[in-house]
């Protein structure tokens, strides 16, 4: 199942710049991680905020939760995430299974 994400990261006022560095290249590695092993499909910055929107492929609500709090920066994300389904007028075989099967 797909999720549309969106999270806007809100660090804490008066955290250390260091403790925040160190903070955000774990948030990288974690994020890097959950790309690889296929989560987080998709990952893009919001234009003038610090915030991100992401696709999400996932087994299960647990896992996306799962996911999702295993980010570093989690105690300080204000998340959105919306299900998604496909939309029958795409014709985007990635967006849409049926075309996907109509075109094997
Ligand atoms: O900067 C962000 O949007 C938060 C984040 C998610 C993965 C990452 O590397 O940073």
């Amino acid at each position: 199942m797909l999720y549309l994400v969106r999270m806007t990261v809100s660090p804490p006022y008066g955290m250390p710049p260091e403790e925040f560095e160190r903070l955000k290249n774990q948030e990288k590695e974690v994020g890097i991680r959950l790309q690889r092993e296929g989560v987080w499909k998709h990952l893009w910055r919001v234009a003038g905020a610090y915030a991100n929107v992401s696709i999400f492929e996932v087994d299960s609500p647990e896992q996306l939760h799962a996911a999702i709090g295993s980010l570093p920066f989690f105690p300080f994300l204000s998340v959105e995430a919306t299900p998604l389904v496909a939309h029958p007028s795409s014709i985007n075989p990635a967006d849409n299974p049926a075309l996907k099967e109509e075109m094997a």
